[in-house]
């Protein structure tokens, strides 16, 4: 496969779910952004995000754009409407105006607490890209599937579909997370080998369906009981571009840990 890693920047984003207000995420980033630069960390070599509930989005940026940091944010969600009646729901022009980098799309929670289909979270893909935002579009498979030996078929099922309607231009740019749901939160994590395996047959996919350069360009990420103390081994994989990290965003040292995987012990 014609795509070096070393063309891709490694990305690592911090999942927060529904945890920390908005005065405990202005707390988290700013010890997070003290934590880098301590360690003159430099931000184009790892790309930093964080992924706050959308009440703290506010905060979040005015912090990073009084204070100038490097560090990026995210949504966890997005609507795949633009405007109107639809209580509850953010659009991807509001996510836009907060300067939002990324759009997380279809984590497994959203598929599986609100039946979230292939067809819903391609939707919501293409409203984030068109608000100017990178979809970060996620995919991966359960238990039963998992043991079953179907997880490869299974979660390219979802990246055919989620990825429907894109340019070969556009997923080159694009990021999908591959997050073996046993894995998540579970402290089950995959191992390297298992990671790679997917990571790889992902992007083979997307050579198959949008050509080399978009293969070579998507970033793959790999999400699922990620820490400090296993990320090193995680990213020696040739198709594993960086991390999605739930639990592990919590905490600064783990956090900051794994933004400096090059500096961590391949287990
Ligand atoms: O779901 C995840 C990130 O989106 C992974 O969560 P954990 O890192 O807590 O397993």
């Amino acid at each position: 496969m014609a795509s070096p890693k070393t063309a891709r920047t490694p990305l690592m984003a911090g999942n927060w779910k529904m945890n920390l207000n908005h005065q405990e995420a202005v707390v988290l980033v700013q010890k997070l952004a003290w934590t880098l630069a301590d360690k003159k960390h430099d931000y184009a070599k790892v790309e930093v995000v964080v992924v706050p509930p959308f009440t703290d989005l506010r905060s979040v940026q005015t912090l990073v754009d009084g204070d100038r940091l490097a560090v990026k944010y995210a949504a966890q969600d997005v609507s795949t409407q633009d405007s109107g009646a639809y209580t509850g729901e953010i659009s991807a022009g509001m996510l836009a105006k907060l300067g939002c980098s990324y759009v997380v799309v279809g984590h497994s929670e959203r598929r599986e607490y609100h039946a979230e289909t292939d067809e819903v979270v391609n939707a919501k893909a293409h409203k984030a890209l068109a608000a100017g935002m990178t979809p970060i579009v996620c995919v991966g498979e359960g238990l039963e599937v998992r043991q079953a030996g179907e997880h490869v078929p299974y979660t390219l099922a979802q990246v055919d579909g989620s990825l429907a309607g894109f340019t070969p231009e556009q997923v080159a740019d694009l990021v999908v997370a591959y997050e073996p749901v046993w894995a998540i939160g579970t402290g089950e994590v995959a191992t390297p080998d298992d990671a790679q395996e997917v990571c790889a047959a992902i992007r083979s996919r997307i050579a198959e369906t949008h050509g080399e350069a978009a293969a070579a360009g998507v970033r793959v990420l790999y999400g699922g009981s990620v820490k400090a103390a296993n990320v090193g081994g995680i990213m020696t994989k040739a198709d594993v571009d960086g991390c999605l990290v739930g639990g592990a965003s919590l905490q600064v040292d783990e956090f900051g840990g794994i933004c400096r995987f090059y500096d961590m012990p391949v287990l």
